[in-house]
């Protein structure tokens, strides 16, 4: 079923699990994302970015928007595992109420990069019409670093404990994304990854809420060989080791954004299909090693986030 993104995180809060946000584009990425989710019988979060909306809208968000929500109902309204469409980093006021009319189920109001107050007052708007029609808010605390789709932050500002606890009771946002250390991106870290967790551990004891991971691709070295195999550079590349990933879970990540792990598994199908196949042509053929992969990296992280069988 299509479901509210806030019931599946309440859930995973109270039992301690998370559940992975997979960003969309396209057809291709939601049919290995359901099938992964199928297969491991575990809830799903869909996200799209604004970028994805224009881009499936052909320029016109609500259209895009429109067009992700009738696709993903369509395979939620037939299928036992309960599945959620959210807005990612939501930034642009109209672009955030175009997910709503469209039928989202949950929306990104993303001011983290604006002094507390503005934030504050964003995301307070942003709830009161959001919670008017059963529509779940996420927010974020701190700044990533990296490039977030198109805004690159400079510096990375970790989350304020205190100031979470202050934020969440002022705009009583459904979920919270406290910066504790990623960045967006296949290339995360200079020198060892590592997370502020003494950080994470307080914004939950403070919030007691659903909290979410932003950044929190692996960057799964295998599909990153694949690639490279057939042509890509992706030389430097790392991400969030599964041993971080699942620390953060113990620590109270219900959402776990993953972006860059789908696209890597991707490209790496991508390549190897178009290198051995010089006389295809079919669309359905040269895409699937490219959707095969996808539903692998899939598999592989709801297992470890714990989501499996949670259905
Ligand atoms: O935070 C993300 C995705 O992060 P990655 O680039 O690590 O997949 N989306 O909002
Ligand atoms: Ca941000
Ligand atoms: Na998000
Ligand atoms: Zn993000």
């Amino acid at each position: 079923p299509y479901v509210n993104t806030k019931d599946i995180l309440e859930k995973a809060n109270k039992e301690y699990y998370a559940v992975a946000a997979f960003n969309i584009n396209n057809l291709e990425f939601l049919q290995a994302i359901v099938e992964g989710g199928i297969e491991k019988k575990s809830p799903l979060i869909i996200e799209t970015s604004e970028g994805a909306m224009k881009y499936a809208g052909m320029g016109d968000p609500l259209r895009g928007a429109s067009l992700f929500v009738k696709m993903v109902r369509e395979f939620a309204d037939s299928l036992d595992i309960p599945i959620a469409l959210h807005l990612d980093h939501g930034k642009n006021f109209n672009h955030i109420i175009s997910a709503i009319k469209a039928g989202y189920s949950s929306v990104m109001i993303d001011a983290s990069d604006k002094p507390l107050e503005e934030n504050i007052k964003a995301t307070k708007d942003i709830v009161r019409i959001a919670h008017a029609v059963g529509v779940s808010v996420e927010a974020e605390l701190g700044k990533l670093a990296g490039i977030e789709d198109n805004v690159v932050s400079a510096e990375s500002v970790l989350v304020n404990p205190d100031e979470a606890k202050y934020f969440v009771e002022e705009t009583q946002v459904d979920f919270l994304a406290p910066a504790i250390g990623t960045s967006h991106g296949a290339f995360k870290f200079k020198g060892e990854a590592k997370l502020d967790y003494d950080r994470l551990k307080k914004v939950k004891e403070l919030t007691n809420m659903p909290l979410v991971l932003h950044g929190a691709s692996s960057v799964v070295q295998e599909m990153v060989e694949i690639a490279e195999n057939y042509g890509a550079d992706f030389g430097g590349s790392k991400g969030v080791p599964s041993d971080i990933l699942k620390e953060t879970v113990r620590l109270g990540i219900n959402k776990v954004n993953t972006d860059t792990d789908l696209r890597m598994a991707f490209i790496a199908g991508l390549r190897e299909f178009l290198h051995n196949n010089s006389k295809e042509f079919d669309p359905r053929k040269y895409m699937k090693t490219a959707k095969e992969y996808v539903k692998k990296v899939v598999s592989d992280r709801l297992e470890l986030l714990g989501s499996a069988n949670k259905a």
